[in-house]
């Protein structure tokens, strides 16, 4: 049995929906269905759940709000009416729309992440309609049924264990399961979103959850690129790499898979396909686990992502004060913030964060506390950090693969703020300017792809 998940780009419009029930139809294997929330249909288009986050965001601030709820109305209307579904499905999608903001909610957190859920709930009700006009028997399976579990976080929550016990009880038949992306419940009932992006998760977890020998992920492109193609428009295809390769690049900047989804799937050890709607035939990129795994090359894939901020300490004998990290710490644990990368020297220290995670008003009391409490000589916030990911099995086993990424960007001018080897096997992280971001993957790209293909091979085994 195979999971396959539909991202909004391949669910935009009644033409790519009139794909994706090919795709389903033409493999019986094919029995779980994911979907996500209508994409953008062309350059400049808005997804559905940026149109219910204003939606959302217009009941909270009590502005009108009847044009947005017709706008995304008439989204699930155009492809509905090119499947022939009947008017009831319609009129159901549209009174559920109507009557979001009459729900009760604890605060507008919940209320937001409710908003946002409908797009992947109505879609999916609304694919399972069209599935079975196309003749397909399938059936709408809604999260609470399947007892998908998610953490008292409404709009980045994580999956519950527990999860898995309720899906090993899901009953089905030969009909499809259309289950909607991006969403779950909280165990008092409430329903809570993964971050953005996150019906990769989804699928996922189904996969783990109902045993699946394969989860593919249909999206826009042929395949997952050694570099992000917006960035190197001919950037070379993967055609295979490992989970864990996979999670590091995707979690700086390889936005064609959700980082946390590759999660699941490895606890399941169950391999992702990622494939191209528009060009379902071709065999996309497979993500493995590392047994798998034989072709290791020293660099498989370089990621950038700029949503990144950091803050830089510096005290003289910093590395002699016992505690002096722990009370950092347990200023960060007070505001409820985590945090991604802790680089730090004798007396410096640099805390990386991601930045979307983050208000200004909790980065202001952050700062004022550690500066109270540990009176640094230097306290700077630094709003303008991005992380470059180079990633690949092989790396260990090639002398020289640093000086081959520091090169290209010293030749270009580029300064590096921060570089981080050794806490990862297999990937080296870089810390720029925002502004240089997308110039330091393209020139690392080059050297290693174009310019000196040789740098990339295994050319003699290390210690590894
Ligand atoms: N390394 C990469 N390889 C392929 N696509 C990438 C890569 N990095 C980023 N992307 C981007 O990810 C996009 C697909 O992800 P997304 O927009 O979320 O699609 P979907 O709507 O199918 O979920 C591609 O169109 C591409 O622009
Ligand atoms: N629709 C949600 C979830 C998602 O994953 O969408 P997509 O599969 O289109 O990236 C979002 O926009 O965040």
């Amino acid at each position: 049995m195979k999971v396959v998940k539909f991202g909004g780009s391949s669910l935009a419009d009644a033409a790519h929906v009139q794909k994706v029930i090919n795709i389903v139809q033409s493999d019986p294997e094919r029995k779980v269905v994911v979907t996500s929330a209508p994409g953008k249909r062309f350059s400049g288009d808005i997804k559905v759940t940026d149109l219910l986050i204003k939606y959302a965001n217009a009941i909270i601030d009590r502005t009108d709000s009847k044009q947005i709820v017709s706008d995304i109305f008439s989204r699930y209307q155009k492809i509905g009416n090119g499947f022939k579904v009947p008017q009831a499905v319609l009129d159901d999608i549209q009174s559920k729309l109507a009557n979001l903001p009459n729900q009760p909610y604890p605060n507008d957190d919940y209320l937001m992440a409710a908003f946002k859920a409908h797009g992947e709930r109505l879609n999916a009700e609304l694919f399972a309609a069209c599935l079975t006009e196309a003749g397909t028997k399938a059936r709408f399976v809604d999260p609470s049924e399947a007892g998908i579990l998610l953490s008292d976080d409404p709009n980045s929550a994580t999956v519950l264990e527990k999860t898995y016990d309720n899906l090993a009880h899901l009953k089905y038949g030969d009909e499809r399961l259309v289950f909607p992306g991006f969403f779950g419940f909280t165990e008092a009932g409430r329903i809570a979103t993964f971050a953005r992006g996150g019906s990769d998760i989804t699928g996922s977890i189904l996969a783990r959850g109902l045993h699946a020998s394969l989860y593919e992920n249909f999206t826009d492109v042929d395949a997952i690129y050694a570099a992000n193609p917006k960035i190197v428009p001919d950037a070379q295809p993967i055609h295979k790499l490992t989970f864990r390769e996979m999670r590091e690049l995707s979690y700086a900047g390889f936005s064609v898979f959700n980082d946390e989804a590759i999660i699941p799937a490895i606890q399941g050890q169950v391999p992702i396909n990622v494939k191209n709607t528009n060009n379902p035939d071709l065999p996309g990129t497979l993500i493995v686990p590392e047994k798998d795994f034989t072709s290791k090359r020293p660099v498989t894939g370089i990621a950038g992502s700029n949503r990144f901020a950091a803050l830089y300490l510096h005290r003289y004998l910093l590395n002699k004060e016992v505690g002096f990290t722990l009370k950092i710490l347990q200023i960060l644990y007070k505001y409820g913030v985590s945090y991604e990368h802790m680089p730090s020297g004798i007396d410096d220290l640099t805390i990386i964060f991601d930045r979307s995670q983050l208000d200004s008003d909790t980065i202001k009391k952050m700062c004022h506390d550690i500066q109270a409490q540990l009176n640094p000589d230097t306290l700077d916030w630094i709003d303008d950090y991005a992380i470059i990911m180079v990633v690949g099995e092989g790396m260990r086993a090639r002398v020289g693969t640093i000086e081959n990424i520091i090169r290209p960007l010293a030749e270009h001018n580029i300064p590096v703020h921060m570089i981080n080897q050794g806490a990862s096997r297999i990937s080296i992280m870089l810390g720029t300017r925002q502004s240089d971001a997308d110039a330091a993957v393209k020139y690392i790209y080059q050297h290693f792809f174009k310019e000196n293909p040789s740098v990339n091979q295994l050319e003699y085994q290390t210690e590894v």
